[in-house]
């Protein structure tokens, strides 16, 4: 199965996926530029905004360096709309067997979003190992992932949600994690002034982590 953490000899193993929140489409090529230029070439658009599938289309289209994927994924319609768009991944908050079915359809690696020990165990006996873990601060954080990594080890998580440069390092030393995502890079106000030279900055600040302890993350080329 096509995994986010699969090892693949052309994947790019990052530490961080930058979770941006879109507002205007003409904003996302020099945004993806930026987080790429910073060292981030992983990028989830979330599908939370009217603007975010012109996005992701802008992105694939002019960014090549980048690797495009949306976020926000909570429907069979908004898999299709994403892959469409050109996502070479997918991220759900959480996740059902109709959106899992679609996510396995889809052909592209994908994250679906858990929070609880049986939702891992759900997912494990589904075939899928790699997980959002989502929200991970408030869900319980760098202890409750340590907890899980005892019984259920097969597990690999990517934690976000409250996660900061601050926090990410101890999410990043725990054998089950492969990356963490967050907005910390993506200031609001960086965003509206069209800051990209703040935001590459943030972004080396963010690829600069200390690769984490499981196996990167990589994404195998469709
Ligand atoms: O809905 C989704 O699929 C998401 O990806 C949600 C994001 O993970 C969080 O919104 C991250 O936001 P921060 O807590 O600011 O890091």
């Amino acid at each position: 199965m096509t995994s986010v953490f699969g090892l693949a000899p052309e994947a790019r193993g990052v530490p961080v996926v930058p979770v941006v929140v879109i507002e205007e489409a003409a904003d996302a090529v020099p945004l993806a530029r930026a987080l790429v230029a910073g060292g981030l070439p992983l990028i989830e658009v979330t599908l939370r905004t009217p603007a975010a599938l012109d996005a992701v289309r802008a992105v694939a289209a002019e960014v090549p360096e980048a690797v495009v994927g949306a976020g926000t994924v909570v429907s069979a319609a908004g898999v299709a709309e994403a892959v469409g768009a050109g996502a070479r991944f997918l991220v759900s908050p959480g996740w059902t067997d109709r959106l899992l079915g679609a996510m396995r359809e889809s052909g592209v690696p994908f994250l679906p979003g858990v929070s609880t020990a049986s939702e891992v165990v759900t997912l494990l006996e589904r075939g899928v190992r790699d997980m959002k873990f989502f929200p991970a601060e408030a869900a319980g954080g760098v202890p409750y992932l340590k907890s899980l990594a005892g019984p259920l080890p097969q597990a690999r998580f990517c934690p976000t949600g409250g996660v900061s440069l601050a926090s990410a390092p101890a999410y990043l030393a725990l054998p089950n994690v492969g990356c963490v995502g967050g907005t910390w890079m993506l200031p609001p106000d960086a965003l509206a002034a069209r800051d990209w030279a703040r935001i590459e900055a943030l972004a080396r600040g963010a690829a600069a982590l200390r690769a984490p302890a499981g196996a990167p993350v990589s994404l195998r080329e469709r």
